[in-house]
């Protein structure tokens, strides 16, 4: 077979300066939350699909990109998503060690499709997980350092989109009753702002909850004046008190209904989105981690996207690249790397400068090439 360079649909090369911008972010976003008191554990990027699929709620096997080992004759997984390790590995192998956990995290998953959104199906994913609270106390840490991450990746002009994942599921067991079939479709109806779809599913109740998203304080308002609001009371004051916490921040919104891409959390979601990039940024909230024992433990976290980032320019430097001469010192080169210049050395005594440098290395020191 010829080759011919091409690539599987969804898969990309990063080239210059892309490549090195990606991994300039996700080592800045690392280290910012790292400083938060997240301890960096690093899954691999494949592992037996039945660990992916059991640790979280909802999570199937038919959208994961599967494989044979040929090694153990198992099914593996590539990881879509690495939240699910971190509740492996602290349902397991961190068991004993105290809560709240937190954990952080970064690399790249690999996603069975690509959205419409994002033509993409490997992604760079950072994020941070807390494992033993979904108070609003830790949602509000975990906001915050999802926040300072974006900041020091470059980002501007946030927006939070808060939702309530669990909600219809609270309200059909409680004031809105749906038969047990139903829950999903009207799920699905409210996703999808279909309002004309809930008179066939006998959910016409639920049609103030479209109506209600908009920004953060309008909605709640809204929320808190429908009947059933008590149901709600201690979720609207939960998304309050996060308002609160980062009006200065970033701009609010609530969308009680959106559910879309948050198929295991429980009382609070949220998307990150700023100004000029692409689609989502990050992605968050509340959720709970099945263990061996049968039990459930609380968590709440983040996962950031920097390929949008990468993609609008962010993580780029400016160049300071050095032309050295053949025939130049190695160690005033050398000296120079070590002071955070960027070296192109010449093959031969013909080289001229390539392209790209700003530099030349004369008599020890860089000199500025004019042009
Ligand atoms: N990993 C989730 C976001 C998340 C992290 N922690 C809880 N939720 C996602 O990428 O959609």
């Amino acid at each position: 077979m010829t080759s011919t360079g091409l690539l599987p649909e969804g898969l990309r090369d990063r080239l210059p300066p892309q490549a090195e911008a990606a991994s300039r972010l996700l080592h800045r976003v690392i280290v910012a939350i790292g400083r938060n008191g997240y301890a960096r554990v690093a899954p691999p990027i494949a592992e037996y699909e039945d660990e992916l699929v059991g640790r979280l709620k909802r999570t199937r096997a038919r959208d994961l990109f599967r494989l044979i080992d040929p090694v153990s004759q198992r099914t593996l997984a590539f990881r879509p998503d690495i939240t699910a390790q971190l509740g492996r590995i602290a349902a397991t192998r961190m068991a004993h060690r105290p809560r709240p956990l937190r954990l952080g995290y970064g690399g790249p998953v690999l996603k069975l499709r690509a959205s419409q959104l994002r033509p993409q199906r490997e992604l760079i994913q950072a994020g941070a997980e807390l494992i033993g609270s979904d108070s609003v106390a830790a949602a509000s840490e975990v906001l915050g350092v999802a926040i300072e991450a974006l900041e020091v990746a470059g980002v501007t002009g946030l927006t939070i989109d808060l939702t309530l994942p669990d909600l219809v599921e609270a309200l059909a067991a409680g004031p809105l009753p749906l038969p047990p079939g139903r829950i999903e479709a009207v799920q699905a109806a409210l996703d999808a702002k279909d309002a004309g779809g809930l008179g066939p599913l006998g959910a016409e109740a639920y049609l103030p909850l479209i109506e209600a998203a908009g920004p953060l304080e309008a909605a709640l308002a809204r929320l808190r004046a429908l009947p059933f609001a008590d149901v709600l009371a201690s979720r609207l004051d939960g998304v309050e008190a996060i308002g609160r916490a980062f009006a200065g921040r970033a701009a609010l919104t609530l969308d009680p209904t959106e559910r879309h891409g948050f198929e295991y959390q429980s009382w609070l979601g949220f998307s990150l989105f700023a100004e000029g990039l692409a689609g989502e940024v990050g992605r968050g909230g509340t959720y709970a981690i099945h263990r061996a024992d049968g039990q459930e433990e609380p968590a709440v976290g983040f996962s950031l996207y920097l390929d949008p980032l990468v993609d609008a320019g962010l993580g780029q430097e400016a160049r300071r690249h050095v032309f050295v001469p053949h025939g130049s010192d190695p160690v005033a080169a050398a000296a120079l790397r070590t002071a955070g210049w960027t070296t192109l050395a010449a093959l031969s005594p013909d080289d001229a400068a390539p392209k790209g440098c700003t530099h030349i290395l004369r008599d020890g020191a860089p000199f500025p090439i004019e042009g």
